[in-house]
């Protein structure tokens, strides 16, 4: 794989303030882990499917840096994010006399890294943790601006806490190993900072999915640093989603009723964001906001990136009904009111209700 110079993108939030790096070959790259605070124990969490792959890599790195370097596998999968699966990282912790000072690294895709974010939350009522993404999606979104958690029967990560990482190491040779519908699912929320933040990047991604797609190094790095630098930019303005920050939930909310209501795991959440996005651009062409061209060329970008743009059936006798109850779930949603992220103008997003009657449409006509 070609070399790339590490490039790195900031989280500015005060004291809780970060870098991201971004490059080839980091999970042996010393220097990268050389900043870290000083501890004596790191506890590597990862997953049955990464932990062949590249965990004993990230742990000759540490064992440079930390006397102790503990490890815990996990089971793979969405159906996984539980509060089961979080206990064995808490059993881990405490198997090994972890003290405060101990840091996790979250070796793996956006499932390890929001369940270990979690635990370092909790542990000991707050231990540092480093996420180390290992998917396109958790390099390009999950690994960045705090959100950890699990979910429950009942909705998507319900259970949760914002803790920020001290760092974040994307390492893009392990996108080489990806498999191609776990690449399709990263690009979904590749493709979702174009219209809620950068038509120029929306744009370039039409120009370059190709690219994408066969996993050119250089079209790699650019999406992760670009997506990295508008995810920065929203967190930066408002860790806590108060407000502008929810504008990265575009096409979460149909997506997250899809994954719920399919049961985790059976559409990715990549997938079911990329879906998502098209019902949420229909959506927001219904209330006026973007023109037939603007949604169909979302929905062919959706498309082309191998992901679905038809949506299930939830419910054979009630589709629109499930599809209303879980939704009702979201976080956004206020006293019963479902909140949208709709496109205003192609590049800007808002965060609003609609009438019931149009989004019943959007169900219907997605899940024709
Ligand atoms: N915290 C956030 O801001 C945020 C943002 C987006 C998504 N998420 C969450 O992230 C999760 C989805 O993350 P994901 O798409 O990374 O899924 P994932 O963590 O399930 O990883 C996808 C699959 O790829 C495998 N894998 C990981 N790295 C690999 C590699 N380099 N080579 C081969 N296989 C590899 C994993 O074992 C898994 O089977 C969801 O739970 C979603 O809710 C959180
Ligand atoms: O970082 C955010 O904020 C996001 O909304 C990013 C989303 O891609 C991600 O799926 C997030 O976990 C969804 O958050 P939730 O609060 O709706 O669970
Ligand atoms: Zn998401």
């Amino acid at each position: 794989m070609t070399m790339h110079p590490v490039q790195s993108v900031r989280i500015s939030l005060a004291e809780r303030s970060y870098d991201i790096s971004i490059g080839t070959d980091l999970l042996s790259a010393t220097d990268q882990f050389a900043d870290l605070p000083k501890a004596s124990a790191a506890l590597i969490v990862s997953n049955e499917t990464v932990a062949p792959l590249y965990l004993s890599r990230l742990q000759a790195t540490l064992s440079l840096s930390y006397r102790q370097v503990h490890t815990v596998v996990l089971p793979d999968g969405e159906a996984y994010k539980h509060l089961d699966t979080l206990n064995t990282i808490f059993d881990a912790l405490l198997a090994h006399h972890c003290d405060r000072k101990t840091t996790l690294f979250a070796l793996g895709g956006g499932v390890v890294g929001d369940m270990t974010g979690f635990a370092a939350a909790c542990y000991m009522r707050g231990v540092p943790f480093v996420q180390v993404p290992t998917t396109l999606l958790a390099q390009v979104d999950s690994s960045v601006g705090g959100k950890t958690g699990i979910n429950h029967v009942m909705g998507k990560n319900m259970i949760g806490a914002f803790y920020q990482p001290l760092k974040v190491i994307c390492d893009l040779g392990t996108l080489q190993t990806l498999p191609v519908r776990e690449l399709s699912a990263g690009l979904a929320e590749v493709i979702k900072y174009g219209p809620i933040a950068d038509m120029e990047f929306f744009v370039w991604i039409e120009d370059n999915l190709d690219r994408l797609l066969s996993r050119d190094a250089s079209a790699l790095a650019h999406a992760v640093k670009r997506s990295c630098e508008i995810k920065a930019w929203v967190v930066g303005q408002d860790e806590r989603e108060a407000g502008l920050r929810a504008i990265l939930n575009f096409g979460h909310t149909f997506g997250h009723a899809i994954e719920a209501g399919l049961g985790y795991g059976q559409w990715l959440h990549g997938e079911a964001v990329g879906c998502g996005m098209v019902m949420a651009a229909e959506l927001s062409h219904r209330l006026g906001g973007i023109d037939a061209d603007f949604l169909a060329r979302i929905r062919t970008l959706v498309a082309r990136a191998g992901l679905p743009v038809t949506a299930p059936i939830l419910d054979s006798t009630n589709n629109v009904a499930r599809y209303m109850d879980l939704m009702r779930v979201d976080k956004k949603a206020e006293a019963g009111e479902i909140k949208f992220v709709v496109i205003q103008k192609p590049g800007v997003a808002a965060v609003q209700g609609a009438p019931d009657a149009l989004v019943h449409a959007v169900i219907q006509a997605a899940c024709a």
